[in-house]
């Protein structure tokens, strides 16, 4: 069986072996309190075991939900923001035509989002396009009173029952969220939705192996026992290899023996627009549980080759506080050769003939190369394809290694504290009920 493959090699002008593998014990204690719940945070671990856990009848009910709503509907909106949405969209972009939008041959629905902001533009374009377009709602919320998805769904609620009428509304909106409590929960029972259920012991950030990314990733129309199968064999790799041969041990060790150099900022690249998203998704993953007590490697990144003519300048030659992860496919989906031209005016034809991948691949060796010369640790994932059980591996080996990683860095890898400063003043300045004393503070400062 072939697993994503970590390379640390070109990252050892920056750091040692000793200094990663001094890491080597701490990190197996680590993922030995992960799967026994003893570390920080431990009411939240019930992702750990979450691809072993989910059995055949949760997937099957997931799938035939799906149906139900490809049945239906063109295009499903999922409403939600941070964990509730990033794990869908960074599957269903890696796996989707790059082209859906111009419905490209596709018979599933568009998955289509909401609820991840409050621009009143977005909003109303959407509202606007989905006037014509036979729609669902997939609202997902584990605490059911986040403000931007709760004021997305509101208005799509109101127009969906509007346009097909409050039964049928009801036949195409499903509710994602607590098991009992939470305003979502209590306004799913009494309208009668289906609901699938966000474990409380599952933050949002590592909640993508769960209905909460499972459903609309199988809307998308694809195959979501191969997401999960491809994450067990993550999770089952993680706890059988060896340390220098267990990605998610040397990733989260690796990164941790640079942060301790100095290199406080992590880029996370791919030369695939596909993973576009998949880097969205990590950066909520590994910003929130780490990003804090004054610590933390700060998540950015980029998509190559195009970044490489706006930020390529920087990584090579700005402030070197820097280390690049590169997540590199190494087998694409299609094959497209590089044609013979007679005139051969952009002097291409030493090329005719070849893949574009192969072009590709020597801009990424001659990338990392040129960044190791110009100061910049390179680590690579490497993933045999894109595919649904590679995204699964890779899912499962970033979640992992954030856990061990977190707690190397010996934070709390499972809250998200900081997250309130900005609702309790954006609720002050809204002049929400229960927030008077808020208001009169934060009126003073302004
Ligand atoms: O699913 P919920 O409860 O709406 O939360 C959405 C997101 O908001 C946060 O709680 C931060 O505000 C994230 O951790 C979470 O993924």
């Amino acid at each position: 069986m072939e697993h994503i493959k970590l390379s640390i090699d070109k990252s050892l002008d920056f750091v040692s072996k000793e200094e990663i593998f001094k890491f080597e014990e701490s990190s197996k204690k680590h993922l030995i309190s992960l799967h026994e719940g003893t570390g920080k945070g431990n009411d939240y671990v019930g992702w750990v075991d979450l691809p072993s856990r989910i059995t055949e009848a949760e997937l099957n009910d997931i799938e035939a939900t799906a149906k139900s709503l490809k049945d239906k509907v063109e295009v499903l909106v999922v409403v939600g923001i941070g964990g509730s949405y990033l794990g869908a969209k960074a599957v269903n972009d890696a796996l989707a035509h790059s082209f859906d939008h111009l419905n490209a041959g596709d018979e599933n629905p568009l998955v289509l989002y909401a609820g991840q902001n409050i621009s009143e533009d977005y909003l109303y374009e959407l509202t606007d396009i989905l006037k014509s377009i036979e729609f669902g709602i997939c609202v997902i919320s584990k605490s059911g009173t986040t403000t931007e998805p709760a004021i997305a769904f509101r208005l799509l609620k109101e127009m969906l029952e509007e346009k097909v009428g409050k039964e049928e509304a009801r036949e195409r909106i499903v509710a994602i969220t607590d098991e009992s409590k939470g305003a979502l929960r209590t306004l799913a029972d009494q309208e009668g939705y289906k609901t699938f259920v966000i474990p409380d012991n599952v933050g949002g950030r590592y909640s993508v192996l769960t209905p909460v990314g499972l459903l609309p990733i199988a809307v998308a129309g694809h195959d979501i026992k191969a997401l999960v199968a491809g994450a067990k064999s993550m999770q089952d790799y993680s706890v059988a290899a060896a340390f220098d041969e267990n990605p998610a041990l040397l990733y989260a060790a690796t990164r941790n023996a640079l942060y301790q150099k100095g290199k406080g900022i992590e880029i996370l690249a791919n030369y695939n627009p596909k993973l576009h998203n998949v880097a969205e998704w990590w950066k909520q993953l590994y910003g929130e549980s780490e990003g804090k007590e004054n610590k933390g490697i700060f998540p950015a990144s980029v998509d190559f080759t195009s970044d490489l003519h706006s930020m390529g300048q920087y990584i090579q030659e700005g402030q070197r506080n820097i280390f690049e992860t590169v997540i590199s496919v190494a087998k694409p989906n299609h094959t497209v050769l590089i044609p013979e031209d007679k005139d051969n005016l952009d002097k291409l034809n030493y090329l005719a003939g070849k893949r574009v991948d192969e072009v590709n691949k020597m801009a990424e060796l001659g990338t990392q190369l040129a960044h190791v010369d110009g100061g910049v640790p390179n680590l690579q994932i490497e993933m045999p394809q894109l595919n649904e059980f590679y995204l699964g591996e890779l899912l499962y080996f970033f979640e992992i290694a954030c856990g061990v990683s977190g707690y190397i860095l010996d934070v709390n890898p499972f809250d998200q504290p900081g997250v309130e400063a900005y609702k309790s003043n954006m609720f002050a300045l809204l002049e929400k009920p229960g927030f008077e004393e808020e208001t009169k503070k934060i009126k003073e400062r302004l």
